[in-house]
C-alpha cells in the first residue's frame, strides 16, 4: 500500500505540503497524513525539521510526525527524488485560519483553553532543550473539538527552532537579525539578535493577542515607529 497524494494544503519556504491517503483494502480502511515535500537537494529544513520532531515524540501539544521517505513519482514530482516529511493531519488548519473564521469573536473561555495548551506545548519544547522561534497563528495547528466546540491545538513548524543548551541563550549582536517573524518577535532579539526560552512566550502572548482582537498586535506599532524615525 502506498500513500497518495491528494491535494496541496500549502506552501512554505521549502516546498508543498500534501494532504495524502493510504487505503487498505484488506482491512477495508483509510489513514490521512498531512506530508511536507521538499526537492531532495533542497531538503536540509526538512531533516532537520525531522530531527527536532523526533526528539519531541509524545508532547501531546506538539504536531506528531509518523515518519521520513523519499519519492519519484511521475505525475505529481516530474520523477524528481522528492523528501516527505509525514505528519499528523489537522482537520482545522491552522490557528490563523480559525482567527479568520471567527472575526475576534474568540470566547474568553476559548482564548484560555487554548492559551493553556500554547503553554504545555512550549513548556514541552523547553524541557527537552529547544527553542521554537517562530510561534504565531500560521504555525499552529487546530484539530477536533470538544463537546464544548473547543478545539485542540499543537505546535508546528519547528522550522527555524534553537536548541539552546547550557550557555541558555543564542545571540547574533546584529539588529534584525531575529530567526522568527518580525512582527511576533520580542524586542531584545530585534535589537541585538537575542534568543532565549522568553523569546517564545513573548510570541505567546502576541498570538492570544490576536486571539482576542481578530487583529495582530504590533503591525501599528512598527508604521509608527517608521514615522517617527522619518
Ligand atoms: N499537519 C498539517 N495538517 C494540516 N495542514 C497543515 C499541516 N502542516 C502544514 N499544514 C498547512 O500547510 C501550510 C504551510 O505549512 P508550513 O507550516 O510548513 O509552512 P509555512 O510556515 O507557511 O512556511 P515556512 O516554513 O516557510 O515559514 C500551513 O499554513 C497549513 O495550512
Amino acid at each position: 500500500m502506498e500513500w497518495k497524494k491528494l491535494f496541496v494544503l500549502g506552501a512554505g519556504s521549502y516546498g508543498k505540503v500534501y494532504y495524502t491517503v493510504k487505503i487498505d483494502s484488506f482491512l477495508l480502511c483509510a489513514s490521512a497524513a498531512a506530508v511536507k515535500c521538499a526537492d531532495l537537494p533542497r531538503s536540509i529544513s526538512l531533516h532537520r525539521e525531522a530531527h527536532i520532531l523526533e526528539s519531541l515524540r509524545g508532547c501531546p501539544n506538539v504536531v506528531q510526525y509518523f515518519r521520513v521517505d523519499v519519492s519519484r513519482d511521475v505525475s505529481i514530482e516530474n520523477n524528481i527524488p522528492t523528501y516527505n516529511l509525514f505528519l499528523e493531519y489537522a482537520c482545522g488548519g491552522s490557528l490563523h485560519d480559525l482567527i479568520n473564521l471567527k472575526r475576534g469573536k474568540v470566547s474568553e473561555l476559548e482564548i484560555g483553553f487554548y492559551a493553556y495548551q500554547l503553554l504545555k506545548g512550549i513548556q514541552d519544547v523547553h524541557k527537552r532543550g529547544w527553542v521554537h522561534c517562530d510561534i504565531k497563528p500560521a504555525n499552529v495547528l487546530v484539530f477536533d473539538a470538544n463537546e464544548l466546540g473547543m478545539h485542540k491545538l499543537k505546535l508546528a513548524d519547528f522550522g527555524l527552532s534553537l536548541r539552546i543548551g547550557v550557555s541558555l541563550s543564542y545571540i547574533t549582536g546584529t539588529p534584525l537579525s531575529n530567526r522568527g517573524t518580525l512582527l511576533y518577535a520580542p524586542p531584545e532579539s530585534l535589537i541585538c539578535g537575542f534568543h532565549a526560552k522568553a523569546y517564545d512566550i513573548w510570541s505567546l502572548g502576541c498570538t492570544v493577542e490576536e486571539m482576542m482582537t481578530g487583529t495582530r498586535v504590533w503591525i501599528y506599532q512598527i508604521c509608527i515607529g517608521r514615522l517617527r524615525l522619518n
